[in-house]
């Protein structure tokens, strides 16, 4: 079996597409899951347990632009290293219950489009009309299934009954935390060594970039050794500065995201 055979794991025609949101308590994972569903972002509560929220996304083919799209992957506060991914250890199936009870699980299914996001992020309207979900011929519809996982320390240690079958890491940072940063760079190592994440495609959200004492998105890089560590070397990973306040960056990252997971997953 070859290694393209192993990398890319052919989802039949579901689309579906699992990504989870870590990061430490305050970090802003919260915000940002409401941000992508165009929710209020004013009140939010930490999380005590988990919330999952189902985002349908439209993604226009390259002759609509879409897929094309650079996503300003050159721009100062973005830096990508796209490199072969390494081959998924054989993964043991788990049970996601976890013996976390009292467990917030909350389910939405929203449907949004790239355009519609960008909309939706910067007016905090409404959610877009279901009419995007019917597809024309040169658009594909993925399912995005959101897991934020609350970041508290107590919380930290259930991290790992959430791995099983992650397409995409969201590790969300608050740039504005200078003293948390080598913290944040160790949960970030620690959970890159994991099997279980070894083929997810990992995208580093530097949030709160709206306030002024915020690291850039390139400070942070380097910070967490992103261009140095033989960690990152192998995995397809980009930074984007960002804020859940006003949404800037969002749109592009989740973008990135969802391209870079769709040509490594999906055969058709
Ligand atoms: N200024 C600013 N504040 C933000 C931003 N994102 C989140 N916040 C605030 O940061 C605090 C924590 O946000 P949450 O979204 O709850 O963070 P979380 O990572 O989900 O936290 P836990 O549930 O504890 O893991 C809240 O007061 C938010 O309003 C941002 O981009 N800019």
């Amino acid at each position: 079996m070859g290694l393209l055979t192993i990398l890319k794991k052919v989802k039949e025609d579901e689309k579906e597409i699992r990504l989870l949101i870590l990061g430490l308590d305050n970090a802003g994972k919260t915000s940002i899951t409401k941000k992508f569903l165009g929710q209020p972002v004013e009140t939010v509560e930490p999380t005590l347990g988990f919330s999952i929220q189902t985002l349908d996304y439209i993604v226009r083919n390259s002759n609509s632009g879409s897929r094309e799209h650079t996503n300003g992957l050159d721009s100062d506060t973005t830096k990508t290293a796209a490199t072969e991914t390494i081959a998924e250890g054989e993964q043991e199936q788990k049970d996601n219950n976890n013996d976390n009870d009292n467990n917030e699980k909350d389910t939405t299914t929203t449907t949004i489009d790239h355009g519609a996001i960008q909309q939706c992020i910067s007016t905090n309207n409404a959610v877009p009309p279901a009419a995007f979900s019917n597809c024309h011929d040169d658009e594909q519809l993925y399912r995005l299934h959101l897991w934020d996982i609350g970041g508290q320390s107590s919380i930290r240690a259930y991290w790992r009954n959430y791995f099983e079958k992650t397409d995409g890491l969201i590790f969300v940072i608050d740039s504005s935390d200078k003293h948390r940063m080598e913290l944040v760079q160790e949960e970030l190592s620690t959970l890159l060594q994991q099997e279980r994440l070894q083929g997810a495609t990992l995208l580093v959200l530097a949030n709160k970039q709206d306030l002024k004492n915020a690291l850039t998105s390139d400070e942070i890089a380097t910070e967490l050794g992103l261009n140095s560590k033989i960690q990152y070397r192998n995995r397809h990973w980009a930074i984007y500065g960002c804020s859940a306040m006003s949404g800037q960056g969002l749109p592009e990252a989740l973008e990135w995201l969802v391209q870079d997971i769709t040509s490594r997953i999906f055969l058709f």
